[in-house]
């Protein structure tokens, strides 16, 4: 099985208010098409780690690796690039714009890549809205449709450029019990249908039990 996504060796420090080890010798591997969920206590490194491993974060010591290509140390215009290619986010909050319709807020992270023309990214929006059964909500504005609906654009949105790896912080967070259940349900299907892997932080254990693995941490260090 390829691997997507290898973290080698990362620690990271804060400085503020007195240094401290946020994140201590972390090492893994995620293969294709495997749904990894990360769990662990409030504030033993979840989302620091999410953060380095969706490029976001460069200030960590260790290797990162996407797709097989080693990506600590590349500038901030490569590092933009491969995570727009080859991440999909979705966040406890969905952070959609408010004022665009559903379709626009899908279309945004494929114009920014700018590898297709407007057309063919309007395709690709409608296509992704059709396999998350809201396609109906195509030319509605974010700020009037629901909190469940809401997450399904955020998804269709990490979709758009066919990433590779699917991450998450807490994406179910906000939703009540029957739209957690969608979500993870679509997530699921992603990853045994598509092949896509998926990387989630949640609190949740009864969801972490339905993916294929668990990476468990304490205290900065992976179990
Ligand atoms: N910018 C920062 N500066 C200093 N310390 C920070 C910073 N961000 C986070 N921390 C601390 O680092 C630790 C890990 O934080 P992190 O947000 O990664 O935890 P978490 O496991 O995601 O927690 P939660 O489950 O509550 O979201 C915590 O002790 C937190 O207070």
């Amino acid at each position: 099985m390829d691997i997507v996504l290898e973290a080698k060796h990362i620690d990271k420090y804060f400085k503020k208010p007195v240094k401290f080890q946020v994140l201590k010798d972390i090492n893994f591997q995620i293969k294709t098409g495997e749904f990894t969920s990360i769990m662990g206590k409030s504030g033993c490194g979840k989302s620091t780690l999410l953060y380095i491993l969706s490029t976001m974060d460069t200030n960590y010591t260790g290797e990162l690796y996407l797709q097989n290509q080693l990506i600590t140390g590349k500038d901030a215009t490569h590092l933009s690039y491969l995570r727009n290619k080859h991440i999909g986010f979705v966040f406890q909050f969905h952070y959609l714009l408010s004022e665009f319709t559903v379709l626009e807020n899908v279309m945004l992270p494929a114009k920014k890549l700018a590898e297709k023309s407007v057309v063919d990214i309007k395709q690709t929006a409608q296509n992704k809205l059709k396999m998350l059964n809201i396609e109906h909500l195509a030319l509605k504005k974010a700020s009037q449709i629901s909190g469940g609906e809401k997450q399904r654009v955020a998804i269709a949105r990490a979709l758009i450029n066919n990433p590779s790896i699917i991450m998450g912080d807490e994406p179910t967070g906000n939703l009540d019990s029957h739209n957690a259940e969608n979500v993870f349900s679509i997530f699921k299907q992603l990853s045994e249908e598509q092949g896509l892997s998926l990387l989630i932080v949640t609190h949740d254990e009864d969801f972490a039990k339905k993916t294929d693995r668990i990476l468990l941490m304490e205290d900065g260090k992976m179990l």
